[in-house]
């Protein structure tokens, strides 16, 4: 059986539309203009490939962008002050300080300098824990845009046996959270997991954030379970000419697509979705902050 695609650029586009009419909304109504910043610390290639992305589907859907750009050797209190400035700035509803940080800087420390409700990763301890009480708060982009795909493809997840392959507190950690909130059986997998293979095995749902090239082989899929691939990995692809590189996600897609009943490619899979998840999340932050009515559709 030939599983279907999720098609997660095509699903992005539909949020960005979405986005794009409440921030039209806004505007009109109340002459706000939502306001994304994004902190960049450093000359990370990949990261500016990212940070660009996102500036500029920002600004396509209406939003303002913000971009700070910080030298590698940036000092800790240098990075709060720009924290700071921007948690106090009126004109900006979302703050993502770009990860990783250089290896000097204390990424906890800095994520939860953030204002929680400007916090548009959902990384700030205060909005961990209103996740996992099942409270309002902002829910870290790749999670919810899993979920998101997840609800469209099945309607309800209540009951459902789900897997999440990897502990990571951006996108294991929350995903779980949001399926169990859902009504999920959830099982959270990892490198000292016993019988991973069977454990996966058991999964309606399989959610693979581990970082590892192709590591989930078709033969750990149960028969028409759906998955859904966070990984993004550059690897050499030879067969391409000589030095080139292409992406794979964490499962190996050929073989766990003869198995599934649904599948999220790399790319076009959860990646766009993340990053339409952002937005989104800006427009939460922005209504909040002006005490209007929840923009609907793109919230968990
Ligand atoms: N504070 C913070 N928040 C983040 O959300 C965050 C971060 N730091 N650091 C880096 C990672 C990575 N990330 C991606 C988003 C979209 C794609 C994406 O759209 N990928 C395309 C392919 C892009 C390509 O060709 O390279 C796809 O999967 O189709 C990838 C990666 C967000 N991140």
């Amino acid at each position: 059986m030939a599983a279907n695609i999720i098609d997660g650029k095509a699903f992005a586009a539909t949020v960005r539309e979405k986005v794009a009419g409440h921030v039209a909304r806004l505007k009109e109504e109340h002459d706000i203009i939502p306001g994304l910043a994004v902190v960049l610390v450093g000359e990370d290639p990949a990261s500016q490939v990212y940070v660009r992305s996102k500036g500029k589907q920002t600004v396509e859907v209406g939003m303002n962008s913000f971009e700070h750009k910080m030298d590698a050797d940036t000092s800790e209190a240098d990075l709060l002050a720009v924290v700071d400035t921007l948690n106090n700035d009126p004109s900006v509803h979302g703050i993502l300080v770009q990860l990783p940080l250089p290896g000097h800087l204390n990424e906890d420390l800095i994520i939860n300098s953030i204002a929680p409700e400007k916090d548009v990763d959902g990384f700030h301890i205060s909005n961990v824990g209103l996740l996992g009480t099942g409270q309002k708060s902002m829910v870290p982009c790749t999670p919810l845009g899993c979920l998101m795909m997840l609800r469209d493809y099945h309607g309800s997840l209540s009951g459902m046996d789900a897997v999440v392959i990897g502990r990571s507190n951006i996108v294991g950690k929350p995903m779980a959270q949001l399926l169990l909130g859902d009504s999920c059986t959830v099982t959270i997998a990892h490198s000292r997991t016993k019988d991973l293979p069977d454990v996966v095995r058991r999964a309606d749902i399989v959610v693979a954030a581990v970082g590892r090239p192709e590591m989930v082989p078709g033969d750990w899929i149960k028969e028409g379970a759906t998955v859904i691939d966070v990984g993004i990995n550059r690897i050499p692809a030879p067969e391409k000419g000589e030095g080139k590189m292409k992406l794979v996600g964490d499962v190996d897609y050929a073989s766990c697509a003869e198995r599934a009943g649904a599948i999220t490619p790399v790319p076009g899979g959860v990646g766009p979705m993340t990053i339409a998840c952002l937005l989104a999340n800006t427009v939460t932050a922005c209504c909040r902050a002006n005490g209007l009515a929840e923009p609907e559709g793109l919230t968990a």
